[in-house]
């Protein structure tokens, strides 16, 4: 068996009032991010390192942020369409880590439901998606909430 491991990362601006999706969940929160689709921070990390380790390009590349076609999709939608390209090279997911950097609110609470939104959007098995967050410990664009970042590895086998 061959296996190969990718790399995600991506950066959301927080606006205020603006709904947040992060894992598919629609928190409940004073601010959230702001993009061309639902600006799922979590779900475009795991997309890009889905897309890396298949050496796929990345997901601007297969769903651009200037086509009508994805403003405001869920990117739940985009994570399928991103193991789809890969099951058509042969690929199976083995892992997702993810990591998120947020101050604020607390993900910890919402990690099942993100888990379970995630694993029906791809068919990664729910002990195979690990989902982990920090603060940034009040520093930088992070500490100030004027952004999220999202960071995430997996492994693809074939
Ligand atoms: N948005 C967040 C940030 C953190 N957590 C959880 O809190 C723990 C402590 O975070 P520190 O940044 O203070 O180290 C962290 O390990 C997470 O379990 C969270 O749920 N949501
Ligand atoms: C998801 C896409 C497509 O709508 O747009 P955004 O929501 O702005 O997100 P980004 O992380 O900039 O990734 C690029 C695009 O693929």
């Amino acid at each position: 068996m061959r296996i190969k491991v990718g790399f995600g990362f991506d950066v959301h601006q927080l606006k205020e009032g603006h709904p947040f999706i992060l894992g598919g969940v629609n928190l409940e929160h004073h601010s959230g991010a702001f993009g061309h689709s639902d600006a799922d921070v979590l779900v475009h990390a795991i997309c890009d390192a889905l897309l890396g380790a298949a050496n796929l390009r990345d997901i601007g590349y297969h769903f651009s942020n200037t086509d009508e076609r994805w403003k405001g999709i869920s990117s739940l939608i985009l994570l399928k369409e991103c193991v789809n390209l890969l099951a058509e090279k042969g690929w199976t997911v083995g892992n997702v880590d993810a990591m998120i950097c947020l101050e604020a609110p607390k993900i910890n609470p919402h990690v099942p439901a993100m888990k379970e939104h995630i694993s029906t959007a791809s068919g990664i098995s729910l002990e195979d998606i690990s989902i982990k967050a920090t603060t940034n410990e009040t520093m930088g664009f992070i500490g100030r909430e004027e952004g999220v970042v999202a960071y995430a590895v997996c492994l693809i086998e074939r």
